[in-house]
């Protein structure tokens, strides 16, 4: 069988798994242990204005880790730059938050070339080499460029968005060039997979072959639609487990009684933080009975605060908690707990099984792992209520949700109280629908699917 080489910006760093935040390291990470091979990515560190030098390699279990630091300014211009102050904001149709530079979009194509370099010494002949993700988009042409002739494949976590949105990048046609250089590109939902097809048709860049191929620059690509899943099984028992511990106990004590509604996002302005807030205000306001009964635990660690916009929202963020609190809250009850750090897996698992509402209400979002771990955390006699964002790749799959637009803040209060007063019978019919999904579409599917694709 041919050795699977993943590439990804984000590695789960071996000695950092505890407080690791984000959902493509989790899955890539239980998706390579199954499967084994070697991930190479950033080491999170940077080695000032030095050069890097070769990657550190580590081995775990069947998994081998090749882990680069990254200058400074490659940093700057490639990750908080270009990747997370152009792409970022732009996938997530918020072209008001982009910030075009040059400069930076060099850097990114500079990182994307060095990232090449270091890999393909490392590639045996066989191998099925795996690129993850919007920071890598131009990795596929740079790897050919240099002579590669593995089967390259490329999956996209975040969603494509249309082509009036795409094509204010000043730089589209080279990044759209850089995915038709793939043998087969995955995409989270099959609107992304069609916003790209549009993009390639609307600038005549390529042309549809029909049964998810394309052609563009003279080169034959396919097109794929794969749901990226979590380890749906594994998760279940984990909360099972978790609820048994001394800390999700004491989390659990320190409700005293009340309702707990649990939401878990990276402090990221496409999650909706401010939205989703701004609705459970109103749920309290609205809902007198639920005073002093019901309380909002937001576990939010800070993500990406390098970038401006970031550090700008989670000023925001923390003021609208704030408010709410101040406004709402009584000697002896907190509205909202905000919390802004990470929280172990384990931890996690067991506070969602002990949550009655699931509240996860993104603006945006590639696919949203938070929502399918909430659904495997329940308790099957006694299942909470999920209230998702219509705009989360998995709304296309879990229908069993309270499916919400989180622009509308009335919808979403309401979502909530509704959740809280569900039946037992009603809860667990949506909830079996979903589980029933969540365990054929877990994370060992998402990688042999596609894999199987690619080959
Ligand atoms: O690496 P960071 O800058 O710290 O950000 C964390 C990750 O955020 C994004 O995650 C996406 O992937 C998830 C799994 O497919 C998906 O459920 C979610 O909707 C996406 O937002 C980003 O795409 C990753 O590259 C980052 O590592
Ligand atoms: O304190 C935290 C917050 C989040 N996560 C994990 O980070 C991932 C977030 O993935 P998701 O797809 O929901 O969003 P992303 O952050 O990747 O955009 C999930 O596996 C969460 O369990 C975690 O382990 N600890």
């Amino acid at each position: 069988m041919s050795r699977l080489v993943v590439i990804s910006n984000r590695v789960s760093s071996p000695s950092k798994r505890a407080v690791q935040a984000g959902g493509l390291a989790i899955a890539m990470q239980a998706a390579l242990s199954e499967h084994g091979g070697l991930w190479m990515g950033w080491s999170g560190k940077s080695s000032g204005a030095r050069d890097p030098g070769k990657p550190i390699f580590r081995e775990e279990g069947r998994v081998t880790y090749a882990l680069t630091d990254l200058r400074r300014a490659d940093i700057d211009e490639y990750y908080a730059g270009f990747a997370n102050s152009v792409l970022w904001p732009l996938c997530h149709y918020r072209l008001d938050l982009t910030d075009y530079a040059r400069k930076d979009m060099a850097g990114y194509f500079r990182v994307n070339r060095f990232f090449a370099q270091q890999l393909a010494p490392l590639l045996k002949p066989d191998d099925l080499v795996w690129v993850q993700d919007y920071h890598l988009i131009p990795m596929g042409s740079e790897l050919r460029h240099i002579g590669v002739k593995n089967r390259i494949g490329f999956f996209l976590h975040i969603p494509w968005p249309p082509p009036d949105v795409f094509f204010a990048l000043p730089v589209h046609e080279t990044i759209v060039r850089g995915l038709t250089a793939y043998d087969l590109v995955g995409f989270q939902t099959q609107f992304d997979a069609d916003n790209f097809a549009s993009c390639l048709e609307r600038e005549g860049i390529g042309r549809v072959l029909g049964d998810g191929w394309f052609e563009a620059y003279g080169h034959r690509f396919r097109v794929g639609v794969f749901p990226i899943g979590i380890d749906t099984a594994g998760f279940a028992q984990l909360a099972q487990n978790a609820v048994r511990s001394g800390s999700v106990r004491k989390i659990e004590e320190s409700f005293r009684n009340r309702d707990l509604i649990v939401g878990v996002d990276r402090l990221d302005y496409s999650k909706g933080l401010t939205h989703k807030i701004e609705a459970f205000d109103k749920f309290i306001a609205a809902n007198s009975a639920w005073q002093g009964r019901a309380t909002l635990l937001q576990i939010t660690p800070k993500s990406r605060s390098e970038v401006l916009q970031y550090a700008t929202m989670q000023r925001q963020v923390a003021e609208f908690a704030g408010r709410v609190n101040g406004q709402h809250g009584t000697p002896d009850w907190v509205p909202i707990r905000y919390v802004n750090r990470s929280i172990g897996q384990a931890t996690l698992a067991g506070i969602y099984r002990v949550a009655r509402v699931g509240l996860v209400t993104p603006i945006r979002d590639g696919m949203n792992l938070v929502a399918k771990e909430y659904v495997a955390a329940q308790r099957s006699e006694d299942p909470g209520v999920l209230v998702l964002s219509r705009f989360a790749g998995a709304a296309r799959e879990l229908d069993g949700a309270i499916l919400v637009n989180p622009y509308d803040i009335e919808a979403v209060a309401n979502a909530i109280a509704r959740s809280l007063s569900m039946s037992m019978e009603e809860r667990r019919k949506r909830w079996k629908q979903m589980m029933d999904h969540l365990l054929k579409h877990d994370i060992s599917k998402w990688c042999r699917d596609f894999l199987e694709a690619l080959r």
